[in-house]
């Protein structure tokens, strides 16, 4: 799958959002992605994730289990580990902090593949990969649907994307005067200090 084949079914599904979006990481940008446009759609979901599949069977061999970060993880995390044969578990906030919860455990042996939905800074994907090397050593790699960091994010492991962009974010006391024009909206799960979410 290339690059635009990615983008355009992000635009077909109406996931490409434009406006004024303040992100997981307490940036701002005018462009979000709304993955979830994309996952309410199995068979959509069900192309990319086998694309991304793919893509990180060629990276890192056989996988055997799928860690992701709920919320967004989940769904391609599921999907891509049915494609690989691979077991799919998540963690999920608990505190604040990603937990493997609900009795998930990882087998020792088990090569273990990072999936996340979207990379910004890659601060989910860390705080993930640092909840499962609380369980095992045995990480492989990262792999995600889009990078919007377009490879600057450093998660500390190989990272794979399905595609790569370079999309503006900025600190909220540095925003460009067209974007500060625009209502902020808070579309993530993440709780961030004096941010209504
Ligand atoms: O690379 P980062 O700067 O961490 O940003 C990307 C993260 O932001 C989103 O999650 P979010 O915390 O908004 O919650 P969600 O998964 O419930 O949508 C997305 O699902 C990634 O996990
Ligand atoms: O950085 C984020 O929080 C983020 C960006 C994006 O485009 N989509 C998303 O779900 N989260
Ligand atoms: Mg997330």
């Amino acid at each position: 799958m290339t690059q635009d084949e990615v983008l355009a079914e992000f635009r077909d599904a109406g996931a490409l959002l434009h406006g004024h979006f303040i992100l997981s990481s307490g940036l701002r940008s005018p462009v979000f992605l709304q993955k979830m446009f994309i996952f309410q759609d199995p068979v959509r979901t069900e192309r990319l994730c086998r694309a991304l599949a793919e893509k990180a069977e060629a990276a890192f061999g056989k996988i055997d289990y799928v860690v992701s970060p709920a919320v967004g993880g989940i769904v391609p995390g599921y999907e891509t580990a049915r494609q690989l044969g691979a077991k799919a578990v998540f963690v999920e906030r608990e505190d604040g902090k990603f937990q493997l919860r609900r009795g998930f455990t990882i087998p020792e042996d088990a090569k273990v593949l990072m999936v996340e939905d979207i990379v910004t800074t890659g601060l989910s994907s860390r705080e993930c990969l640092a909840s499962i090397a609380e369980h095992t050593k045995n990480v492989v790699g990262a792999a995600c649907l889009i990078d919007r960091s377009n490879g600057k994010a450093d998660l500390g492991v190989k990272l794979v994307a399905l595609c790569k962009l370079d999309i503006p974010a900025y600190p909220a006391d540095a925003l460009p005067p067209e974007l500060a024009a625009l209502p902020p909206v808070k579309p993530g799960s993440r709780a961030i200090q004096g941010v209504k979410g």
